[in-house]
């Protein structure tokens, strides 16, 4: 990683700064306590029952290696208290990084494969949203995703959709392999008939190809990843026109394999093509990070000057209220006056 540039703001007040998530996977971001409980009531799972085991079983040969591991965690969830104990504590953790607002992309396939009934999903993530914006005056909005795996019943997602469950609901996503994302066009159709974003994974696994389909077919508000835009100087210019945000993870992408280092990640290039970007988490414990982290690598990637920047644009490319928006960014300017006075 190159050396920290004249630091505007400090890596002290990166921790402390009101944040928001907008690519964090409900799984994905269990803390390793968590996995390991659940995993000794799972013997047959394969999944390792120490938390230091953990960090081997979370060392990833490829992006399916990684997929492979994500849904045998998946499997270990079989009640709805164990989604509720789940969230509330993945909420916890972010809460306590000081992030005020986040888009959680649960993937409802995953979890009712384990055996947890629908309506035993929807009532712990709804009592887990209430929980959180309860106590610690944290706003839960939800994407739901389906697994682009093929044979994947999508219809699963577009039932809970159509009935606007869980509470918060705000957009449909697509994950896991990246299949063409063109192929996906009629659920993307109907959940935009419905009111809901547009929020497809594209261009971390395959080429800007992807993000071209995501943007045109599936009418993208935003893309998750989307960093291989850089390998198609036409496909930078789309996004940079149209104002589409990506969700950049910069370690997810070299833990991943998708990029092989730091200093080889497009974050740099895509700025420098005036394409709006925001750092997120996507799955933290698995990827041995937290959001926290992500921005302090960031910035000293790209300066930490920009750590506002990425931060304004991420609320104004959410789902979030309007309330919820100018209070979050009077809060952003008071910590930006705060680290000039001090
Ligand atoms: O970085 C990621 N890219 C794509 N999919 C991901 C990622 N992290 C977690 N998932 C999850 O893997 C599921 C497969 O069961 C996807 O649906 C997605 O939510």
């Amino acid at each position: 990683m190159s050396e920290d540039r004249a630091a505007a703001y400090s890596h002290a007040w990166i921790a402390a700064v009101p944040k928001i998530e907008l690519h964090v996977h409900h799984v994905g971001a269990t803390s390793a306590d968590t996995v390991a409980d659940l995993a000794a009531r799972h013997p047959e799972s394969g999944v390792p029952t120490d938390p230091s085991a953990l960090e081997e079983f979370y060392r990833f040969t490829d992006f399916d290696h990684f997929l492979q591991v994500y849904a045998a965690i998946s499997r270990l969830l079989s009640t709805p208290e164990d989604v509720y104990r789940l969230t509330v504590g993945n909420l916890a953790d972010l809460a306590a990084q000081h992030v005020r607002y986040v888009e959680m992309t649960v993937t409802p396939n995953g979890i009712l494969t384990g055996g947890v009934p629908r309506e035993g999903l929807v009532e712990a993530l709804d009592a887990a949203r209430a929980a959180a914006a309860r106590d610690w005056d944290l706003t839960v909005n939800w994407i739901l995703d389906i697994p682009a795996f093929t044979g994947e019943p999508a219809e699963v997602v577009m039932d809970l959709c159509e009935q606007r469950q869980p509470a918060g609901l705000v957009a449909l996503g697509l994950g896991g392999p990246e299949t063409p994302r063109a192929d996906f066009a009629a659920y993307f159709g109907r959940a935009r008939a419905l009111g809901l974003g547009s929020v497809p994974h594209a261009g971390e696994a395959s080429g800007p190809e992807s993000i071209r389909a995501a943007l045109q077919v599936l009418k993208a508000d935003r893309i998750g990843h989307g960093i291989r835009a850089v390998e198609d100087p036409a496909v930078l210019v789309e996004l940079a026109d149209a104002g589409v945000h990506l969700e950049v993870s910069p370690t997810s992408n070299v833990r991943t394999r998708v990029v092989q280092t730091y200093e080889d990640h497009p974050l740099p290039t895509l700025l420098a093509a005036g394409v709006p970007v925001s750092i997120n988490s996507d799955d933290p414990p698995m990827f041995g990070t937290t959001l926290t982290r992500e921005l302090q690598i960031a910035a000293q990637l790209v300066g930490s000057e920009q750590i506002p920047r990425f931060l304004r644009n991420a609320i104004g490319a959410s789902f979030a209220s309007d309330t919820v928006k100018r209070s979050y960014l009077a809060e952003l300017a008071d910590a930006e006056t705060h680290a000039r006075d001090g």
